[in-house]
């Protein structure tokens, strides 16, 4: 089919642009070179290929040179069974050889502001719980019923802890929060449950915990190797987005540094953290339903906070520390040793984990501010210890970093497929994927593996005129669907003083 260009003459010309050289980028890319398309560009903001598969050099080996630690995704999740359905993530692990280790989460011990105090029970009587809700939540979603909190779907499964009571806040926070990023009281109970299922359920329940010196991004520049040259010119690096022209017959890219794209179609994959701060001008201006969905979705953020010591003074064998704060809720509730077996032995490295509100607190004070608690908490745990001063000390701030604003997506209470829908469907020849639009996979590296690797396949198809791209059994054909109007549950009759509904159902307060 002829492919016209986004109509800017004086820019650079090409089939497809494709926006971010992250997880859901790199594969967008290889998917169009699969499909013999090789008239593409990647642009992307940093200096390097991988996106939120983010790591750093941090602290010091015995001989003087650094440890290589992750800011961003961490764990391979949902590993495989022999003869089941692979985690494409998984198979690239095994492919560049990609050191991980298995995430033992029994290897718990817990903790309260007196020091070691044993509540594993707890962390078992919320996963019965889970498991009632769970199966409820697939009912839910089979007779299409109305979502609700999680928080209501752990509570009317008996699982129903006081604010008071911090071990059980502790052990839900390692059950939930810790995963979602956001409180039960935040997560769809339907698709929150879901996007776990589809995973575990799927896949295998095991995760593995990637400590690879070269970081986990090694799979996605290994995978961009397989296609991109060394020096490739259609990967323009250090290179910001600020506008986006689109239309039926193209898509213009105009970038801080002043030059610009003009594609036939383009493929963003910016985060949604990103699409929701604004700072990318569309024009013309993104439509309602669109808005509308990219505002609706949840961008959370995790944040990892390390410190190296010059003696690994906690338990040795033991991959997690579990800690309730006797005042605050997710407050440096959960600790990885990384100076265990397995993992970097002797490196004397153990990090925190906090998410959300604590996350938005701590990445408002400086290092100092939040080092000075992180130590409070360690003394708290191990008060027979004589803990030393750590000898380095770090932590990302994803909420403010410009090319992410945040971590990984959730959903809130109250969504529908449609309402998802409408984040991945294309506004006219701009499409958009990565973690944020994957359905079954929110939150994963896998979610944007499979959401690149699909948008890249059906723009290939578009382009050569071809009806439709083949999945299995399933078959995909032109453009994605969207929904102008997302209807609510109860029809206009129901809205009656039975239902509390006093005023007239005819007044007519607005169109929206
Ligand atoms: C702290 C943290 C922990 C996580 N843990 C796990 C885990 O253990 N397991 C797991 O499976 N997943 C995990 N994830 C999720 C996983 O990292 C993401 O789902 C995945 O990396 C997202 O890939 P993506 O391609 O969709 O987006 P990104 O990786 O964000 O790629 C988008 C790219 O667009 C670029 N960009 C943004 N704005 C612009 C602009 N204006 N102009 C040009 N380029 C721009 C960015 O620089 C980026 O490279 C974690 C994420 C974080 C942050």
């Amino acid at each position: 089919a002829p492919a016209s260009n986004g109509g800017d003459s004086t820019c650079r010309k090409t089939s497809v642009a494709i926006l971010g050289a992250g997880m859901a980028g790199i594969t967008a890319a290889q998917a169009l070179h699969n499909a013999s398309v090789s008239d593409f560009v990647i642009i992307e903001y940093q200096d390097r290929i991988g996106g939120r598969a983010w790591h750093g050099d941090f602290g010091k080996k015995a001989d003087g040179s650094p440890y290589v630690v992750e800011y961003g995704c961490n764990w391979i999740q949902g590993l495989g069974n022999t003869g089941g359905p692979q985690n494409p993530v998984d198979l690239l692990a095994q492919k560049y050889h990609l050191a991980n280790t298995y995430s033992d989460y029994d290897s718990i011990l817990t903790y309260d502001e007196t020091g070691y105090s044993n509540y594993t029970d707890l962390i078992d009587e919320y996963s019965d719980a889970y498991d009632t809700a769970a199966a409820k939540a697939g009912r839910f979603l089979v007779q299409n019923l109305q979502d609700e909190t999680m928080r209501a779907g752990l509570s009317l499964a008996g699982w129903n802890p006081r604010h008071s009571d911090m071990k059980k806040q502790a052990a839900e926070w390692w059950n939930w929060d810790w995963e979602a990023g956001y409180s039960p009281e935040e997560s769809s109970f339907v698709f929150g449950v879901a996007g776990d299922n589809l995973t575990f359920n799927q896949f295998g329940d095991a995760n593995n915990f990637v400590i690879d010196q070269r970081g986990y991004s090694a799979i996605i520049t290994g995978e961009a190797s397989t296609f991109l040259a060394k020096d490739d010119p259609r990967l323009l690096l250090n290179t910001q987005v600020t506008n986006i022209s689109y239309s039926d017959s193209g898509v213009t890219i105009y970038n801080h540094d002043g030059s610009c794209v003009s594609a036939a179609y383009a493929i963003t994959t910016f985060s949604l953290g990103v699409l929701q701060r604004d700072t990318i001008r569309f024009s013309p201006e993104l439509p309602q339903w669109k808005k509308r969905a990219i505002q609706n979705f949840a961008m959370g953020t995790y944040t990892k906070i390390f410190l190296q010591f010059n003696e690994t003074f906690w338990p040795e064998d033991t991959q997690y520390f579990l800690y309730a704060s006797p005042n605050t809720r997710g407050y440096y509730p959960v600790w990885q040793s990384l100076s265990t077996e397995g993992f970097m032995p002797g490196s004397n490295i153990i990090f925190a984990t906090v998410v959300d509100d604590e996350s938005y607190r701590i990445e408002r004070q400086t290092d100092q501010e939040t080092k000075a608690e992180a130590m409070e908490v360690l003394r708290q745990m191990f008060p027979n210890i004589t803990i030393p001063e750590p000898i380095a000390f770090t932590y990302p701030r994803w909420t403010s970093e410009p090319w992410s604003y945040g971590s990984y997506s959730n959903w809130p209470p109250g969504t529908t497929l449609l309402a998802h829908q409408n984040l991945r469907a294309n506004t006219g020849r701009l499409w958009f994927a990565g973690e944020a639009t994957s359905a079954e996979y929110f939150g994963f590296l896998h979610g944007a593996w499979f959401e690149g690797r699909e948008a890249g396949a059906q723009v290939a198809a578009l382009l050569q005129g071809r009806p439709c791209v083949q999945y299995g059994d399933d078959r995909l054909c032109g453009e994605r669907i969207h929904y102008e109007t997302l209807t609510g549950t109860s029809p206009l009759s129901q809205y009656s003083i039975l239902n509390g509904w006093a005023v007239s159902s005819l007044y007519d307060g607005g169109d929206d």
